[in-house]
């Protein structure tokens, strides 16, 4: 296999952020403040509706009652219907946010907004910072013209709904083009990977040589006994990716 081309412009800070779907739901709290003390950035909670995706998690409460247990920020992607989209964003917006109320990162699905545009506009004016999601078969150009309008694009490197899933390699030449379309427009932008993310070369290594620097990782992470270590052969491998020297 040829060597894929190196990364695009000056590397972004990576970003290491467990997703909730492998965690003891009967204890949430608790395993937020394990990915607090292991080291993560941030933490992703995956509301999934039974309707957008085949499987349902929780709503915002569960978010809100995980406030008390952690300082980190909060990351909610919403994979739920356009309905539900409309009607709770900015009740999600509010309880992603941090302590002393900082933004947190509230993430729509491109597939679920007809009014893409108006919903980002609706989670910065609500005090988030707005993010927007691909599954896997929506094309990048989708969210082109968005890119002004968010502080995130998330690339779906699994069909969304499960964790444990296997990394979708074709998604990396996704990641390459966004990246090169925010290098070349001089947007400050972050790209994140969710979805059989592990700290392998194939895996991390070339998300982040695509252009990626937030790694959402669910199973990847909560496989090692010892958090803080698999946050830290993340983090190598991401920075091993950029060509970063660790
Ligand atoms: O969001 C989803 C699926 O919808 C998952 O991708 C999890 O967020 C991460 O799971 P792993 O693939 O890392 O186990």
């Amino acid at each position: 296999m040829s060597e894929s081309a190196p990364l695009y412009g000056k590397p972004r800070k990576v970003q290491i952020i467990p997703s909730v779907l492998p965690a003891d739901f009967g204890k949430l709290g608790a395993d937020c403040k394990k990915m607090e003390d292991a080291g993560c950035d941030r933490i992703q909670f995956d509301v999934m509706d039974g309707n957008f995706v085949p499987n349902l998690t929780f709503g915002p409460d569960t978010i809100r009652w995980c406030r008390q247990y952690t300082k980190l920020p909060f990351e909610t992607q919403l994979m739920v219907s356009e309905r539900c989209t409309d009607a709770m964003l900015d009740t999600f917006t509010e309880v992603s946010k941090g302590p002393n109320g900082e933004p947190g990162v509230v993430i729509v699905h491109v597939e679920a907004c007809t009014h893409l545009h108006r919903n980002l506009t609706k989670i910065r004016a609500a005090g988030g910072s707005p993010s927007v999601a691909l599954n896997p078969h929506t094309p990048a150009e989708m969210i082109e013209n968005v890119l002004d309008l968010v502080d995130h694009v998330l690339v779906m490197t699994v069909n969304p709904g499960f964790g444990g899933q296997k990394y979708i390699p074709t998604m990396t030449d996704k990641v390459r083009k966004i990246r090169k379309w925010i290098v070349d427009r001089n947007l400050d932008v972050d790209i994140e990977v969710d979805g059989g993310i592990k700290a392998t070369k194939e895996t991390i290594g070339e998300c982040a040589r695509a252009g990626a620097n937030c790694f959402i990782a669910g199973s990847g992470l909560f496989a090692f006994d010892d958090m803080s270590e698999g946050v830290k052969k993340l983090t190598a491998m991401a920075l091993e990716g950029q060509g970063v020297a660790p």
